[in-house]
């Protein structure tokens, strides 16, 4: 494929909309770790025939807004859900369930299916506020990965202070929306031009 990568990175306001995971083995627990550590308040129902992983319930122990329920899943899982997340070890239920929610225009992510993905996770490098999504176009997890490492090592550390003080003086700016964009390209030229530590 000659255009790369064309997925469309966006970021999700997991406290407001409710995901469903359906599964509870090591990959369930994969997915719904990577959930939380991005959103800690995210609304997730985990749907699993057996928690196999003890970790799981320790996660919705700590974490309130995680609802476990331990039984088969059921076509009603998908009532008022927004994202859905399939992570058993059936790839013919995935299947299943993958028609149901296309049906319903429900997002869904397949685990170990690519062509039956809506959407897939990212790597993810945060700093403060600053966050940084990482996708190879489903082609090597493992160069996302490092990729992430690395950029967790390159990013500067005070880059939440520059956030906060550009936050602050964003709302201080007086003027059209124009004068406004010109400022604030003015200030943070001089950060681009700083030398790296690197250098
Ligand atoms: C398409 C995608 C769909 C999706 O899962 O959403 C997908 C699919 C598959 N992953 C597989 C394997 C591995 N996945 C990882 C790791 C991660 N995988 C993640 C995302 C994605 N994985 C999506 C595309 C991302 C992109 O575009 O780059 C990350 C980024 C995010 C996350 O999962 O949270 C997370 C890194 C987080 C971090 O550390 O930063 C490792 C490495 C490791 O664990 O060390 C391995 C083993 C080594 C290898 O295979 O590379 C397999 C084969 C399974 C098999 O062989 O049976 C498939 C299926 C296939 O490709 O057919
Ligand atoms: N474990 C691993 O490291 C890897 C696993 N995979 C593949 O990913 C898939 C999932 O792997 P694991 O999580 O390790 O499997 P697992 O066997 O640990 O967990 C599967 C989960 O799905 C649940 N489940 C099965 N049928 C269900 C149903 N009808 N309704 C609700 N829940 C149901 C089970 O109760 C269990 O919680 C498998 O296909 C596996 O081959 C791929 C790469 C690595």
């Amino acid at each position: 494929m000659g255009d790369g990568n064309v997925l469309f990175p966006a970021f999700f306001k997991l406290h407001q909309l409710r995901l469903l995971i359906v599964g509870g083995g090591y990959v369930g627990l994969e997915k719904l770790e990577a959930v939380l550590k991005n959103s800690p308040e995210a609304r997730v129902t985990l749907v699993a025939k057996e928690i196999l992983q003890p970790k799981i319930r320790q996660l919705a122990s700590e974490y309130p807004s995680v609802k476990l329920i331990e039984r088969k899943f059921k076509k009603k899982d998908l009532n008022k859900k927004d994202l859905v997340i399939l992570a058993t070890d059936s790839r013919k239920l995935h299947e299943k369930i993958k028609q149901m929610t296309s049906k319903r225009h429900l997002m869904t992510n397949v685990a170990d299916t690519p062509d039956l993905c809506d959407f897939y996770l990212s790597s993810v490098v945060k700093k403060g506020d600053l966050k940084i999504a990482i996708s190879s176009n489903g082609k090597s997890p493992t160069l996302t990965k490092r990729m992430r490492q690395y950029l967790e090592e390159a990013l500067p550390e005070d880059v939440q202070k520059l956030l906060d003080n550009l936050e602050e003086l964003r709302g201080r700016l007086k003027g059209d929306f124009e004068y406004k964009v010109k400022k604030l390209n003015e200030i943070t030229q001089d950060w681009l031009e700083k030398p790296q530590k690197n250098d």
